[in-house]
């Protein structure tokens, strides 16, 4: 099977005494597969992802890859009013030749990558102006135009309504069926692990992380202790086909402390504390 990633016992911390974020992480990613990292707010996910693509160094370990990657961030900030269709277009760079303008066929390719994500007619939409899921179909759209044979996204699904997220997932699918598309993808969705991914990744922090087939992660004992809550798996038949899908007890989280962000992020001193409006 040709190997599009391996990783060698890679870790990442962001100062020499800082606490390793990931380490000893060592997985083969054949051509085709799909995988899916998980982990809670600021495991590291983003950061195994931007390692993978190459934008950054990991601490240690080595990751070796082959064919051309297309790297879709979470955001993407432009300080020019680029159209849709010249945003997909940019995905063609390169296959358009120094100095050279892009050809019939490269217009032909970005419109036809924005038709599969269904966003055809945003086109000559300003990207400034589309809601956050329009912008992500338009990224993911231009990441299809470079024709990379690996795919890296970042949290894709975020901002895409039910609908759209289904979409996408069987875009992927078929297009790693049908091109031998290989994808890494992050998502705080589990459900989207068991629609799509052959493998995947789980981040527990402090360094700690596991990878595996889907089946094996994605069972409700490991979730529940990557998120730190009760996870549940549910498996049902729908419109006579067999579908899962992994659950979240929300109702058993009583008060705030018990989730990780808040702890983390949320300093009620600089917090504002009037709000504009009646009470
Ligand atoms: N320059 C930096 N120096 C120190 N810590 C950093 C730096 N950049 C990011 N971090 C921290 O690294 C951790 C991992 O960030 P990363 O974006 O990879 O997490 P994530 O799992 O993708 O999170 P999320 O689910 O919230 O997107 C976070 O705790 C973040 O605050």
């Amino acid at each position: 099977m040709a190997m599009m990633i391996e990783a060698r016992s890679v870790g990442f911390r962001h100062s020499a005494k800082g606490a390793w974020l990931f380490e000893n992480l060592s997985f083969s990613i054949a051509k085709g597969q799909i995988v899916v990292l998980l982990g809670q707010n600021g495991r590291g996910k983003t950061t195994l992802l931007k390692c993978m693509a190459n934008l950054i160094a990991p601490t240690q370990g080595t990751i070796r890859y082959s064919g051309a990657i297309g790297y879709v961030p979470q955001q993407f900030v432009t300080p020019f009013s680029y159209s849709a269709h010249e945003v997909v277009l940019m995905g063609r760079a390169r296959h358009v030749g120094l100095f050279s303008n892009p050809t019939e066929e490269d217009r032909a390719r970005a419109a036809e990558a924005l038709e599969l994500v269904g966003g055809a007619a945003l086109a000559e939409r300003p990207i400034s102006t589309l809601s956050g899921g329009e912008r992500q179909l338009v990224l993911i759209a231009r990441a299809l135009a470079s024709e990379a044979d690996l795919l890296l996204l970042d949290e894709p699904a975020s901002a895409l309504d039910f609908r759209n997220q289904a979409v996408m997932l069987a875009m992927l699918r078929q297009l790693s069926a049908s091109r031998g598309l290989t994808v890494v993808m992050t998502t705080h969705d589990p459900t989207h692990a068991l629609e799509i991914a052959d493998r995947a990744v789980l981040l527990h922090g402090s360094g700690r992380c596991e990878e595996g087939t889907v089946g094996e992660m994605c069972t409700e004992g490991r979730l529940s202790e990557l998120y730190g809550m009760p996870m549940k798996r549910l498996d049902y038949v729908v419109g006579g086909n067999r579908a899962s899908s992994i659950v979240a007890n929300y109702g058993s989280m009583t008060a705030r402390g018990e989730i990780g962000l808040f702890e983390q992020g949320l300093d009620e001193s600089k917090a504002p504390v009037e709000l504009t409006g009646r009470r």
